[in-house]
């Protein structure tokens, strides 16, 4: 047997390693280029003792992969080599560790899991279906050329030049531009850009795909919907050519998929995204996504592609804050061509705090019915073309409502203003919120006093004779006092 052969005589590091090139051998006959360079170059034959081959994997995914595509081949190929009493084993190199050093956190695989005697049969004879670049079907193939080009499906109005950057998406959106400049070799891949509808997210990836273009012309860029994603892999499924289709996505260099929460219910497709997501990660190539929830709170996904979301970047947008919608309402001016009065622009931007897609509905009404009519943009029109946008418009100014406006303009919590404190900065904002009560709200001066952790009436009025006297004496205290009250009528418009 050839066991005793290879137990005694192997063991120099010179002998196994031409082993494994025997090996390697038949298997680069069984399997495509592209397929061989990804999978079988990167591994290390390691040891050889008492009949068990050790292979040297360069992480976890890399031995999954292994385990779920080319365990057949690989064991086959080493009983072939070795004989028919060979096992194999593997050893993960964790990321990150150099390779020709032996990492203290290297894994030998105990049991069998991830040790297994290669299994009966005649594939090794079979050829694979892989097929050549330039034949398959693709979803967007442009047909004709001989060189494969894929149409990137990008918007190329959602560049990073009109994308305004606020504190709501920071990170997300410098990420993009580091991204953009190196994809594929930045430790954002993948990038997982997650948020509530309508805050910017397929404007932001589609930004690093546009910009991707044009510093590198040459990347093949597809943004693709996780929803046409899906169809496409249900049509393929349908005419037998997942090959075709799993093959198409793995020749990508930057992949964006939208609304990857998308794929929770479809594990079939989890599947096969599984597939292509580890090709491409371990290719080099660049992953973007984006998802209305954090990875972590997305029940039903895979753990397997959970893990593989957390290697690079999961960065949240935010609701963009009033700056932020208001500078984002001027670009989207600037791009068509509108002027528009700034008190008209804060008071959009005010009211419509959720969703910037309905800020721009707001903003192409306004205009719409200013053209229709031939009347200026003004705060009368804006008004009545607000009504349908927003839903809390002529709302009534609560006393609470006032109580947060204020606290939020001074930074001081909430809390505190129900207490008796005399500390300076709470005494002002509760004498300018009672003032403000009184003014904007049908309450008596009791009840008000009672919002405050039960003030009387008394208090009630000598706070709102103390602002009054304070606007005629101290000018910055004017000044602030006029910002706010345009707040609190914005908000109670
Ligand atoms: N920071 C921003 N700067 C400029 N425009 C923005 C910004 N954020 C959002 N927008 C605009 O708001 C609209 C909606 O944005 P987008 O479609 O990117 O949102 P989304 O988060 O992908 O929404 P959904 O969850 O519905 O897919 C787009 O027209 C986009 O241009």
């Amino acid at each position: 047997m050839n066991k005793d052969i290879y137990n005694t005589d192997i063991n120099s590091q010179n002998d196994i390693e031409q082993l494994w090139e025997k090996c390697l051998a038949i298997i680069k006959d069984n399997v495509n280029w592209r397929t061989y360079q990804t999978w079988f170059e990167p591994i290390k034959a390691v040891s050889l003792n008492d009949n068990i081959v050790t292979l040297q994997v360069p992480s976890q995914f890399f031995y999954e992969w292994l385990e779920e595509h080319y365990v057949e081949l690989l064991g086959k190929t080493i009983k072939r080599v070795l004989g028919k009493a060979a096992r194999l084993e593997y050893r993960i190199m964790m990321e990150g560790s150099s390779s020709t050093q032996r990492n203290p956190a290297s894994i030998n695989m105990p049991g069998s899991t991830h040790t297994r005697p290669p299994k009966e049969n005649n594939f090794i004879d079979m050829p694979l279906k892989w097929d050549d670049p330039h034949n398959i079907k693709t979803p967007y193939a442009i047909p004709g050329l001989k060189r494969m080009q894929i149409d990137p499906q990008l918007n190329g109005n959602y560049v990073f030049d009109n994308y305004v950057e606020g504190d709501c998406n920071r990170v997300a959106r410098s990420a993009g531009l580091h991204i953009a400049q190196k994809p594929g070799a930045t430790s954002f891949n993948p990038l997982v850009v997650f948020g509530g509808v309508g805050w910017g997210k397929t404007h932001l990836v589609q930004a690093i795909g546009n910009e991707v273009r044009r510093l590198h012309p040459n990347k093949a860029v597809l943004y693709v919907s996780a929803e046409k994603f899906i169809n496409q892999f249900i049509d393929h499924a349908k005419n037998n050519e997942i090959n075709d289709f799993i093959h198409f996505y793995q020749l990508i260099d930057v992949l964006i998929m939208d609304d990857i929460h998308l794929f929770v219910p479809a594990v079939k497709t989890q599947d096969v995204f599984f597939a292509i997501f580890n090709h491409l990660h371990q290719s080099g190539k660049q992953i973007i996504l984006t998802s209305d929830t954090a990875p972590r709170d997305m029940e039903g996904m895979q753990e397997r592609l959970l893990s593989r979301f957390r290697w690079g970047l999961n960065a949240d947008i935010q609701a963009p804050d009033f700056e932020t919608r208001q500078a984002i309402l001027r670009v989207k001016m600037r791009h068509e061509g509108l002027e528009i009065p700034d008190d008209v622009v804060k008071y959009m931007a005010y009211n419509i705090q959720s969703n910037v897609r309905e800020l721009e509905g707001a903003l192409i009404a306004l205009f719409a019915q200013a053209t229709l009519n031939k009347k200026e943009i003004d705060m009368d029109l804006a008004k009545r073309v607000m009504k349908n946008f927003v839903k809390t418009a002529a709302r009534e100014m609560t006393i609470e409502n006032i109580q947060k406006l204020v606290c939020d303009y001074y930074h001081v919590p909430y809390e505190k203003l129900l207490t008796k404190t005399r500390k300076r900065e709470v005494v002002l904002a509760r004498q300018i919120t009672m003032y403000f009560a009184k003014k904007f709200t049908k309450q008596s001066l009791k009840t008000i006093g009672d919002h405050f952790g039960g003030f009387d009436h008394t208090t009630v009025i000598h706070s709102c004779q103390t602002v009054e006297n304070l606007m005629e004496t101290d000018t910055e205290y004017k000044e602030n006092l006029m910002e706010l009250l345009q707040k609190v009528q914005l908000a109670s418009i």
